[in-house]
């Protein structure tokens, strides 16, 4: 049935994009607004708030996940059923490096699945990996751009509030994983089972062995590094899209 209505995301076929953004906060959505032409806001069901626009006359759904891989499992899923082909998380995440900075960009080639969801699917062996020309996309806007970024592993978790949260990150960092979210791994995994191509962005908004409260308050506060990033990962999500989209 084409037209029929995903119940979480409340889209249909209708809609007709193939590229969607997925932040996690339904804020970020608005943020995304300046960037497009003749957007239209089209639902706003739960943490899934969505709109439609234009970037460069190409139709991109934006779409909030909310927090975790439970949402995002069913957001993904739903985008799926309705057409969309190309998911770009653009997120954000504390850092566990101390060579990067508030506001660099990760672009997470591959994520740690220390989450439910994605394990819900299937057995923790099968990798968490992005789809490589969507990397390569991001990473070469990036650079054209003069953005600050940092390409490789990171760890998506279940947990914030754990009395072991210091020692988790200090296991990972060691290991030289970049940063913790915590929804990419549930989108690569999602997004390899169900044939999608995926990537996430992630604007640091916490250092490295940084308070994580104070970092996720100056980002809702618009702290200048952290809202910097934020725009950074919209636009190179975007310009990624309009390259890949002109080479197919
Ligand atoms: O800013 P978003 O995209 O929600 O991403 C990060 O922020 C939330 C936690 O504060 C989690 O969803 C985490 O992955
Ligand atoms: O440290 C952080 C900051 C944002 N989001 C996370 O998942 N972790």
């Amino acid at each position: 049935m084409p037209t029929e209505i995903q119940p979480h995301i409340q889209l249909t076929k209708k809609i007709k994009a193939k590229y969607a953004l997925l932040p996690g906060d339904p804020k970020r959505v608005d943020k995304v607004t300046q960037y497009l032409n003749d957007v239209e806001e089209l639902a706003y069901n739960r943490e899934y708030k969505s709109i439609m626009g234009y970037y460069k006359n190409i139709p991109i759904l934006v779409v909030s996940t909310g927090i975790g891989g439970p949402s995002t499992g069913i957001a993904v899923e739903e985008l799926s059923s309705i057409g969309v082909t190309t998911l770009i998380r653009i997120g954000s995440s504390g850092a566990l490096q101390d060579d990067i900075h508030l506001g660099d960009l990760l672009i997470a080639t591959g994520a740690i699945r220390d989450e439910g969801t994605s394990n819900a699917y299937i057995e923790s062996s099968f990798p968490a990996i992005a789809t490589h020309n969507l990397v390569s996309a991001i990473s070469d806007v990036s650079t054209r751009k003069n953005i600050p970024y940092h390409t490789g592993i990171i760890r998506s978790h279940d947990s914030f509030y754990t009395d072991h949260e210091e020692h988790i990150d200090d296991y990972w960092s060691d290991k030289g994983v970049l940063g913790s979210d915590m929804e990419t791994s549930t989108l690569y995994v999602l997004g390899a089972l169900r044939g999608l191509q995926t990537a996430s962005i992630l604007n640091v908004v916490v250092p490295s062995k940084g308070n994580l409260q104070s970092g996720i308050n100056d980002l809702v506060g618009g702290e200048s590094l952290p809202a910097q990033g934020e725009q950074n990962q919209i636009l190179v999500a975007l310009e990624a899209i309009a390259s890949i989209h002109n080479k197919s």
